[in-house]
């Protein structure tokens, strides 16, 4: 139910349930987990792209399966899939949600768990669990109050409206929009050009990405070890270009420029 492929360093998972909107079943939770894991550490893998098959991106939670599950039984299930998202948020590399289509309830959680989100002028966008009596159940609230501000988060979790993507790039919600037509293929160009870059820096700048927010280090803390992270990178620690490889990269690109001028 979730297909995966990896396309130059990017790893693609697809929610696969087309027939129900790619509602989320308890089974692509325990897939999209094994996935994350398996690609967390997989040198080829430098970007993962979530996105969905047919019309839409996600239509939140499977409403069939979930009603049949008793309260405890969705307790422990909820309890496993926010462990999943906030994995999703907190994970080592870079994190985007094509939204191909509509996304709504949990499907709106799902695509704010990632670093970035992009979609076409024809997707709607929607956290609708309140016009079903119910909250976000697995975190996605918290995710959408660090994109947004106070209140216009609120108005959208509140309302329970749905938006256009246009609406919601306007807000800061997505990040890009991409022409409707080849759209996977405008997003895998956009990711390109972080796939291409060194591993070892993407996963630095991750790091310091996660502990941009983190109020336990001082900024001067996390400074310090912004500039630690750069020395392990500069002086070939992590396997990377060591410093004299970097020097002789710029060098040798700087005497090509000057043997090109003659
Ligand atoms: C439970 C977790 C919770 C959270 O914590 O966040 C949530 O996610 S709550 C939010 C749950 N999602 C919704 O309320 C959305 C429900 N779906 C829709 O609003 C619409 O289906 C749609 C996604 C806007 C598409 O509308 P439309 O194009 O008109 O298609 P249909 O409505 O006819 O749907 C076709 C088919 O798909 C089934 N479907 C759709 N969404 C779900 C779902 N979330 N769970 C299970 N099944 C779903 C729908 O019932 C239809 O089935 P059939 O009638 O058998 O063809």
């Amino acid at each position: 139910m979730i297909k995966t492929e990896i396309i130059g360093n990017i790893g693609v998972l697809t929610l696969a349930r087309p027939w129900v909107h790619n509602a989320l079943n308890f089974q692509m939770f325990k897939e999209l987990k094994y996935y994350l894991e398996k690609w967390r550490e997989d040198q080829d893998v430098k970007v993962i792209v979530l996105t969905g098959e047919g019309e839409s991106f996600c239509s939140g939670g499977d409403l069939e399966e979930f009603s049949q599950l008793s309260k405890e039984e969705i307790a422990d299930c909820f309890k496993q899939i926010k462990d999943i998202l906030l994995a999703l948020h907190q994970y080592p590399k870079p994190t985007v949600a094509a939204l191909n289509g509509t996304a709504v309830g949990g499907g709106c959680e799902l695509a704010s768990a990632c670093d970035f989100r992009l979609a076409h002028p024809a997707v709607q966008l929607g956290f609708v669990q309140i016009r079903l009596g119910i909250t976000t159940g697995w975190g996605g609230a918290n995710y959408l109050f660090k994109l947004l501000s106070r209140q216009k988060a609120l108005e959208l979790l509140l309302s329970g409206e749905r938006i256009s993507s246009i609406e919601a790039y306007k807000l800061g919600l997505i990040d890009k929009i991409f022409p409707t037509e080849d759209f996977l293929r405008h997003v895998l160009a956009w990711c390109r050009r972080f796939a291409c870059q060194p591993l070892d820096a993407i996963l630095l700048y991750k790091q310091t990405a996660q502990q941009a927010d983190d109020p336990r280090f001082t900024l001067s803390q996390k400074i310090t070890l912004e500039v630690e992270r750069c020395l392990k990178v500069w002086g070939g620690q992590l396997g990377g270009p060591s410093l004299s490889a970097v020097n002789a990269s710029f060098f040798t690109k700087k005497q090509e420029k000057v043997v090109g001028r003659v």
